[in-house]
């Protein structure tokens, strides 16, 4: 075992996922993890699914407990990752989970977060143009948002090859873990069970100068979202329907062959089989992201339909299949890459 690494939100969602994936990955150990209301319990008492590691107790959240390890993830919410960052030096590598260093515009930052900006670091979703590279000796990642992570991906190739008109309106449904352990009255089981509700209508979720930003970079000309999320009675998964205006010339053929030639090498985002659409079920508890494409020509819109599970895909194994490109490691160490069926 040469890299040890710690994770920070060791009680949470992410952290709990994170660990999962770190159980059976084979070249980097687990060292120490931290927690923060909860420091001072045990793993068993919290996260009572990752037996190995049910006697481990949380330290507290600080430079002195994370310190002496060659990785850092932090699973901590949006505001508390600069700190801890900065207290750990240049040499760590420090993949950040939550959103504090995504976005490269401190305008966008403030007027979502309503906080000072606090940097953008090289943005870990490795499938997009550019991303990969960057990812490569690294020691610092931002983790995108898993809403970003499904939308990004589904909307790239068509956009990178000219052949969608800047203007992407998503609606997308996700599970409930993407809200985090923490209580919230309007996620309790009596609310969620059996029904379906937007939130952050209207262009008010903070995820969409984040997709923006992904989809600009790859135009190379500015995209306009209208982003609609939605909350649906599930533990994981999101599932993503993205749209884009065709542009003139475009056909089913040529958009098919688009995403098969653009998703060709990539381990972790498959182009299903045509006639079979993505579920959030087969994706359950892997890396995978599962797209269809569709043209739908008396609309003059192109239909892209992606699935991932939010904690693994859409952060955990995100930040895993990152790290491992940091590391010098072959990529897709450590992540499943089959879902749970049925
Ligand atoms: N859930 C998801 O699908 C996704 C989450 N993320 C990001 O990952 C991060 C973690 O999210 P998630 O796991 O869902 O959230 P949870 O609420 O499940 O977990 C939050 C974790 O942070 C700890 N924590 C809370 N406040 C503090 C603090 N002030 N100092 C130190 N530790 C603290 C909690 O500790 P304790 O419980 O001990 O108080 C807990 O371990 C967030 O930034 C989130 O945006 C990113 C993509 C998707
Ligand atoms: C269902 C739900 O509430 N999902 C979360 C997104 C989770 C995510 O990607 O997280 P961060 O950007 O916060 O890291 C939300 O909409 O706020």
């Amino acid at each position: 075992m040469v890299v040890r690494a710690a994770v920070a939100g060791a009680s949470g969602y992410a952290g709990g996922e994170i660990l999962r994936l770190l159980l059976g990955h084979p070249e980097i150990g687990i060292g120490a993890l931290t927690g923060g209301s909860n420091a001072g319990r045990s793993l068993g008492e919290l996260q009572p699914h990752l037996a190995p590691l049910a006697d481990r107790v949380l330290a507290p959240t600080n430079a002195e407990t994370l310190a002496g390890h060659d990785v850092v993830f932090l699973a901590l919410p949006h505001g508390e990752s600069a700190a801890v960052a900065e207290a750990l030096g240049d040499g760590v590598l420090v993949v950040d989970c939550g959103a504090d260093f995504r976005l490269r515009s401190a305008v966008d930052w403030e007027r979502f977060y309503g906080t000072p900006h606090a940097g953008t670091w090289p943005y870990g979703l490795p499938e997009l143009p550019g991303c990969r590279e960057a990812l490569r000796d690294t020691r610092r990642i931002a983790v995108p948002g898993c809403y970003p992570t499904a939308v990004s991906l589904a909307l790239f190739p068509a956009l990178a090859a000219g052949l969608a008109a800047p203007e992407a309106v998503v609606v997308a449904a996700s599970g409930t873990s993407g809200a985090g352990k923490a209580l919230k009255p309007h996620l309790l089981g009596s609310e969620v069970m059996g029904s379906m509700t937007p939130y952050g209508v209207g262009g008010g979720h903070r995820h969409t100068p984040e997709i923006a930003q992904n989809l600009s970079a790859v135009a190379g000309e500015p995209v306009i979202v209208s982003f609609t999320p939605t909350l649906a009675p599930m533990p994981r998964g999101i599932l993503a329907t993205c749209t884009v205006p065709a542009r003139p010339g475009t056909t089913a053929e040529s958009l098919r062959e688009t995403y098969a030639k653009a998703l060709a090498d990539e381990p972790f985002v498959h182009l299903l089989p045509e006639g079979l659409w993505p579920s959030t079920g087969t994706v359950l508890g892997s890396n995978l992201v599962h797209l269809q494409v569709a043209l739908d020509e008396a609309a003059g819109r192109i239909v892209v339909v992606s699935a991932v599970d939010n904690l693994t895909k859409g952060t955990a194994g995100g930040a895993l299949q990152s790290a491992n490109i940091a590391l010098g490691l072959p990529e897709t160490t450590g992540l499943p890459g089959a879902g749970l069926a049925p």
